[in-house]
């Protein structure tokens, strides 16, 4: 089948085929042409050689036909009417046609067009082929038609003249004439009538040929995308075809067989590079589907990685927040008030989410960069939502017994009330941390309402001129006093108003009353300048359904900002108030500093500030910073300052905090000491009672502490007490570690016993029964760890005690007990102070728990005639010992032959003799002596 664009297709190698190809189609189209010019010729639309020649012969049509392009190209025609040109009639006469021929191939010389020879007209056997040159010849004449028709003879014809391109613009001429209508529309050329279209032709070939030529400077090089980008809008067959006519006219002399060898050449060539290519590009393909299967591998790699890393810091970020909360370590967050003008310049350089937050000066610009790491840096367009939404672990753990206290420090106009209360008419978005901390210790408390009932209690101070004032009491301008936590119920400050308060309305009303009452006023940095701190402090009790209770408090500080009185521009009143505020900001470093070198002495009570926090920075609270800084590069020295501060600050370490939770057990115990204690009172009213029913009472041998309790306890209480758990069993279970009782002690509370029984038993007092025992001063430092703390170092006093100050504690003990005097051992305890008093107090109790009311091991009473034994010794009869003035203020007799009550009581029969005197001392106190 016929290629529709009429190339010869170029896969077909055989050349003499190709040949033979060509020239019939370009002697079809020269029999097409000749038909439309001079009219029909009745040959077949693709004659063979034979037909076209023997329609040519008599010169005739020829003469017709260059007459009509060339009128009067031949004068003269010889025309034969009578002759039909059929191939059945006989040829005219020679001479007739001849003349046409001759006169026809003159007119055609005078054209310069390519010519036959008019021998080529009479063969008889007609090789392939050999019609070529007539086809030529006649082709040219077309070529030469059209190009008058186009440029109306004026210049000159540029006409090819190499067969072959007769032959590929007839190729070409024929395909534009297959698809004229459609390129002429394509090219925006005119279409319609066969005289435009004819025009449209020679116009289209003509561009084609000129975009050929000048492409074909570069056709070597990169001649397919010139063409393409030349005349795209052309069949790709086209452009093979321009090209060949462009290698042709290039070598107007090349024969129609070197142009295809040479073609042939190229397209061997080419072939070998597509195939070259082809191999090419599979392997590119191939390569690159080996790098993406690669990268897709290292990029879910990295995404793994990436995943693991991030959840590896999130891990690390915990862990280490947990390391600083068993640390007790301060956290402190930065954050940085957004500039107020944008054409000043700032001194934050960077900050990080990881804490890291880089400055540096901008006035010097040489200055080396510093860098600050903290839990938390918040920029500049942090919201309050953002800042509270990290510090409210924190407040939520109020709700579960821990003390926690978030205080805002920084220079003036930093931001601390912003961040603290939020803006003055502060609503929604824009609340500061002590509203939304109330409103979610609110939330908490609803949501456990079925496990907890929680009472939040506020009261707010402000501390102004080293001055504590009530800021939500009747009388805001009138000062009160910082007591302990301790004697107060938890209360640092109970004479400021304690606001129960029950629905965030309730908060934002006194806050509101609060903010109103505190010392504000204008300064060259802030308009709204505090000019004192504020400490708003939240009491959170709850009782647990189980019985259990928790207390936790949360101190919410905005400190008044450090100011430079020279850019403040404050004079007066105001410098008095900056000084006192740079005072109290001072001692807070102070104690700061103290802590981080973990000094024995902290400077709290340097100022009121610093008094009023204690419990928060030295106790086992959860104390969270807030460092403001202001970005302006004037300010960078007070930022670099404030930085500096709490960096220092993130370094102390207070120690974990400790949550204010008492068990259900705990309390039990604890109410178990108090019906003990009310019972052993109880007891020795009995006992008085005894006594009295058969010796009548002696004023003034009781003192009235004694008899009041006595009185108060309930003699009830005493039986039912007795009854419930025998004293016996107890002991057992203290001495033993084994709890027989019904309310057995825990484990806990059976070593503080223990220890303490230690200490007593530990005093080289009288050989016993069993002999002399040792000093167990091993035993005493072994049972350090349960060393109660006290204050003032009493654990370094204790560590250090001596196996006499064993022995005077335990004579202390016996003396608490049961009323036992000793001289010079009393004084040596009076030595440590407060803290033996408060080991005497245990002592006491649980010398009572243990023995019960009066009962004493036979050991015990042993060493207690050791002690009496020793007294006497000691304190001869001329100074009379404790024991001997007690025995006399209180009329006691000598240790006379009765035996003891407890010897009675316990059914262990105890020789008369061996009888305690505390024993007696003890009954002694209460009965007057036996007359
Ligand atoms: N994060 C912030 N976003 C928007 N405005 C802020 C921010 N921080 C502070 N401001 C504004 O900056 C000004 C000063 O802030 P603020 O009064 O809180 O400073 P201060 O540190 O409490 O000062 P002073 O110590 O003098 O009381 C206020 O007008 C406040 O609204």
């Amino acid at each position: 089948m016929e290629d529709p664009c009429g190339i010869v297709p170029f896969r077909d190698n055989r050349v003499a085929s190709r040949k033979a190809e060509e020239a019939g189609l370009r002697r079809y189209r020269a029999a097409g042409w000749l038909e439309s010019m001079v009219g029909p010729l009745e040959i077949p639309p693709q004659p063979s050689e034979a037909e076209f020649v023997s329609r040519l012969r008599n010169g005739l049509v020829l003469c017709n036909l260059i007459n009509k392009i060339q009128p009067g190209a031949v004068p003269r025609v010889i025309n034969n009417h009578s002759h039909r040109l059929t191939l059945e009639a006989q040829p005219p006469p020679a001479y007739q046609y001849f003349e046409n021929i001759r006169n026809f191939l003159v007119a055609v010389g005078e054209l310069k067009l390519p010519a036959f020879e008019a021998s080529d007209l009479e063969r008889d056997t007609l090789e392939s082929g050999s019609t070529s040159k007539i086809v030529d010849c006649i082709l040219s004449l077309k070529s030469f038609h059209e190009w008058k028709m186009y440029s109306g003879g004026n210049g000159s014809c540029k006409f090819p003249k190499s067969p072959v391109v007769l032959n590929s613009s007839g190729k070409f001429f024929s395909h534009v004439t297959s698809s004229r209508s459609e390129l002429c529309g394509r090219l925006g050329m005119p279409t319609g009538s066969k005289n435009q279209e004819t025009n449209n032709e020679a116009l289209l070939i003509k561009t084609l040929c000129e975009r050929v030529f000048s492409s074909k400077e570069n056709i070597d090089q990169n001649i397919l995308s010139s063409l393409l980008s030349g005349v795209s809008v052309l069949p790709k067959c086209l452009f093979i075809q321009l090209l060949h006519c462009s290698w042709c006219l290039g070598n107007v002399n090349c024969n129609h067989g070197q142009i295809l060898e040479a073609q042939e050449k190229e397209l061997g060539g080419m072939k070998v590079l597509l195939s070259k290519m082809r191999t090419d590009v599979l392997s590119f393909h191939s390569q690159l589907q080996s790098d993406l299967t690669q990268l897709g591998s290292q990029v879910q790699g990295l995404s793994v990685s990436a995943l693991g890393y991030s959840r590896a810091m999130k891990e690390n970020r915990s862990l280490y927040n947990m390391l600083q909360d068993l640390k007790g370590s301060i956290r402190v967050y930065c954050r940085i008030r957004p500039g107020f003008d944008s054409e000043v310049e700032s001194s934050i350089e960077f900050t990080g989410d990881d804490g890291s937050l880089r400055i540096a000066d901008p006035s010097k610009p040489k200055d080396p960069q510093k860098i600050f790491q903290f839990n938390k840096v918040f920029p500049g367009t942090a919201t309050q939502e953002e800042v509270y939404r990290d510090t409210q672990p924190l407040i939520r753990s109020v709700m579960d017994g821990y003390n926690v206290c978030i205080f805002a420090y920084g220079q003036t106009g930093s931001g601390k009330t912003h961040t603290m209360f939020g803006r003055s008419d502060a609503c929604g978005a824009d609340l500061g941390i002590n509203y939304r901390a109330l409103n979610d210790l609110f939330e908490i408390s609803c949501s456990r309402s079925d496990a907890i009932k929680y009472e939040v209690r506020v009261q707010m101070v402000e501390i102004y001129n080293d001055q504590v004032r009530d800021l939500l009491g009747d009388d805001s301008s009138s000062t009160i006093e910082i007591r302990s936590c301790s004697g107060n119920g938890g209360l640092s400050l109970p004479d400021a108003a304690l606001h129960a308060v029950k629905y965030p309305e309730d908060v934002r009303r006194l806050m509101r009353l609060g903010e109103s009452n505190r010392v504000l006023c204008s300064t060259a940095i802030n308009q709204r300048s505090s000019r004192s701190h504020s400490v708003l402090t939240v009491h959170v009790h709850g009782e647990e359904i189980s019985g259990g209770a928790i207390y936790g408090r949360l101190h919410l500080v905005d400190l008044a900002g450090s100011e430079r009185v020279d850019k403040s521009e404050v004079t007066g009143e105001r410098l008095k108030e900056a000084q006192h505020i740079n005072r109290s900001l001072s001692c807070l470093g102070d104690v700061m500093a103290a802590l981080g070198q973990k000094n024995s002495h902290v400077p709290y009570r340097n100022c009121k500030l610093t008094q009023l926090l204690q419990d928060s920075l030295g106790g086992q609270a959860k104390t969270l910073m807030f460092a403001h800084v202001s970005p302006e590069a004037d300010s960078y020295e007070e930022t670099i300052s404030t930085l500096r501060f709490a960096q220092r600050v993130s370094r102390v370490e207070l120690g974990s905090a400790t949550r204010n939770r008492e068990s259900n057990e705990v309390r039990k115990l604890r109410e178990q000491v108090e019906d003990l204690k009310k019972a052993m009172a109880a007891g020795r009213r009995g006992d008085v009672q005894r006594s009295e029913a058969t010796t009548p009472p002696c004023a003034g041998q009781m003192s009235s502490g004694n008899r009041q309790a006595a009185d108060e306890t309930p003699n009830l209480a005493s039986k039912s007490l007795t009854k419930q758990t025998p004293l016996r069993s107890r002991r057992l279970s203290l001495e033993g570690g084994v709890s027989h009782g019904r309310n057995p002690l825990p484990q806990a509370r059976v070593s503080e016993l223990t220890f303490l029984l230690q200490i007593r038993s530990s005093i080289p007092g009288p050989p016993s029964e069993e002999g002399q025992r040792p000093l167990p001063e091993e035993v005493c430092f072994s049972s350090q760890s349960r060393i109660p703390r006290l204050e003032n170092g009493s654990r370094s006093t204790l560590q250090a005690r001596t196996p006499e100050f064993s022995r005077n504690m335990a004579a202390e003990t016996l003396e608490a007990d049961g009323g036992l005097s000793w001289g010079q051992p009393r004084s040596r305890v009076k030595d440590v102070g407060s803290r033996g008093s408060q080991i005497r107090k245990s002592l006491q109790t649980f010398g009572r728990l243990i023995n019960g009311d009066n009962r004493r091991s036979p050991r015990s009473i042993a060493f207690d005639r050791h002690l009496l034994r020793r007294n006497h010794h000691q304190n001869p009869p001329e100074k009379p010992s404790p024991v001997s003035r007690r025995q006399s203020l209180v009329s006691l007799p000598t240790p006379g032959a009765r035996a003891s009550r407890r010897s009675s009581l316990g059914g262990n029969p105890v020789p008369a003799e061996t009888t305690s005197r505390r024993q007696s001392v003890g009954r002694c106190l209460c009965h007057p002596p036996d007359s």
